[in-house]
Order: structure tokens, then C-alpha cells, then sequence
């Protein structure tokens, strides 16, 4: 197997990718995407617009219909076995509910992002080198949570459990990040100190930062460049600078911001 991976290769790459559901639902439609290396993309759009679709096509926890999907360059839609895991492993996902195991202690759950290098075995035993628990308490103090290290997780607030889900892809060493509304459910307050977390360590690791917001004036205070999309398609993609209210007025009928939709859902 060769593991060819030109310089210049884009870190995500997506050709003409579409998904359609087993109930022929369209979740994404002729995507054409280049995103470089240390890039921090929003990505918005209004409920169903295929924002998660996107981010789940991407470390192919779905697999798409048609097109073709590279991680710098290399095919994760065709890969198999060990290169897929490879290449996922490359791929930290940040969910909106945390998804971490409850009841065992922070600092096994940065832990866990180690599976990808030792297999679950050892994982499930416990059995870490010490360069992997360096590793865990390196990631837990770019959070600001090594006090926290031996609590166990579901006594932490919100914010900080998802401050724990970022360590653990930070301990995977991954070399993107997929934050799925990693704040949707989060005040305003550990809102910022979640988002500060994730643009520190894009800035200062350049890891690829992809992230689903459904709320654009967060997306315009972080992210660099904004993706829009509607019913599966792109519909915007620029900088934030022309990410203004009146052009996603123009695009959306109505802007994306989240005390709009507020009233809407009030
Ligand atoms: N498993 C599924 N089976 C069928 N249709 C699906 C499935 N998952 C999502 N969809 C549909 O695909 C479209 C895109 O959904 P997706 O969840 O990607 O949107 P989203 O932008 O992330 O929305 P939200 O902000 O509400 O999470 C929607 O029409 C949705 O109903």
C-alpha cells in the first residue's frame, strides 16, 4: 500500500459529493470543497440544511452516495481497514452531547483518545504507556483541567465535559477536528470559553477545524472562512467579511442568527 500524500494536497477534499438516505432523502448534493490545512471553517445553515451530514461524511461515519472524499490526499470513501483507521485517526469528532463515558474519570476518557494508536484491548484494561498519560495531562492543561483529571466525568458542568471531549482529540493527535454544535447546548458564558478552547488550539497546533454553528454571529467572531449550505447544496462560501446579515438575508429569506431563531421558536 502506498501512503503518497503529496505536499500541496489539500487537507479535505470533497468531489462532487452526494448523499442520499435510504429514504431518498437528499443529505448533501454535488459538494465540491477544498479546505488547507489549519483552516477554521463554520459551516451553517438552518436545521436540515445537511450540516451534519457533511461532518459525518467526512470521517465516513456515513458513508456518501456518490463522489469522492480525500484527507490530504488520500481517498477515505475508498479506503478499507487499516488505512481507513489510519485516516480516522487522523479525525477527531467533537460532539453536541459530549460523548464521553459518564462514570469513569476525566483523565481515562482523554485516554480513550488513544485507542486509535493500541487497539480497544489495552484501552479496556487500562493499560497506557506513560508517554500516553503524559500525553492525556499535556491536553488536559490546554483546557485548563488538570485539577479536574481524577473527578469523575458527570461531575463536571457542561463547558467542562466539553472541554474533556476536546482534550481527548487533542491526546488522539488528530490532525483535524469535526465539532458537530459543539455549543448548542451550552450557555452563553462556557460558550465562549469552549469556542476560545477550540480557536487557541487551531491556532497554535493548526489543526483543521471544521465546525457546525447554527448561529452566525458565532460562527463570524471564530471562524475564518463561513460555509452555507441549504438542502444538501453549497449556497455560500467565502470569508467572513462577506458573511454579512443582509447577504444570508438574500440567500436564507432570513438571517442565521441565533436570536432570531429564538423568536421564530418562541
Ligand atoms: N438517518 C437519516 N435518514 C434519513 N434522512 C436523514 C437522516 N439523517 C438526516 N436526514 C435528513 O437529511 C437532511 C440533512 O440533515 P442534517 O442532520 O445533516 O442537517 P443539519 O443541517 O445538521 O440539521 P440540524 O441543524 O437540525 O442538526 C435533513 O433533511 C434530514 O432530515
Amino acid at each position: 500500500m502506498t501512503h503518497h500524500r503529496p505536499e500541496n494536497a489539500a487537507m479535505i477534499k470533497l468531489t462532487n459529493v452526494s448523499k442520499v438516505y435510504p429514504n431518498q432523502t437528499k443529505g448533501l448534493q454535488q459538494i465540491h470543497l477544498s479546505i488547507d490545512q489549519g483552516e477554521f471553517v463554520a459551516v451553517v445553515g438552518l436545521s436540515g440544511a445537511g450540516k451534519s451530514t457533511l461532518l459525518r461524511a467526512i470521517n465516513r461515519l456515513h458513508d456518501i452516495t456518490e463522489g469522492d472524499i480525500e484527507i490530504h490526499g488520500a481517498s477515505i470513501t475508498r479506503a478499507e481497514g487499516r488505512q481507513l483507521r489510519m485516516l480516522r485517526r487522523d479525525i477527531g469528532m467533537i460532539f453536541q452531547g459530549f460523548n464521553l463515558v459518564k462514570r469513569s474519570s476525566v483523565l481515562r476518557n482523554v485516554l480513550a483518545g488513544r485507542v486509535g494508536h493500541h487497539g480497544t484491548l489495552r484501552t479496556i484494561l487500562g493499560l497506557f504507556p506513560k508517554q500516553d498519560v503524559d500525553l492525556a495531562f499535556e491536553a488536559l492543561a490546554r483546557v485548563n483541567l488538570i485539577e479536574k483529571a481524577y473527578a469523575r466525568a458527570d461531575e463536571l458542568s457542561g463547558g467542562q465535559q466539553q472541554r474533556v471531549a476536546i482534550a481527548r482529540v487533542l491526546a488522539q493527535e488528530a490532525k483535524i477536528i469535526l465539532a458537530d454544535e459543539p455549543v448548542a447546548s451550552l450557555d452563553p458564558l462556557t460558550t465562549k470559553q469552549v469556542m476560545d478552547d477550540l480557536l487557541h488550539i487551531n491556532q497554535e497546533l493548526k489543526i483543521t477545524t471544521i465546525i457546525n454553528l447554527h448561529d452566525i454571529d458565532l460562527a463570524r467572531a471564530y471562524a475564518t472562512r463561513i460555509i452555507g449550505l441549504r438542502a444538501g447544496e453549497i449556497v455560500f462560501d467565502g470569508p467572513v467579511e462577506e458573511a454579512t446579515d443582509e447577504r444570508f438575508t438574500e440567500i436564507y429569506g432570513r438571517t442565521l442568527r441565533a436570536e432570531s431563531v429564538q423568536e421564530i421558536n418562541a
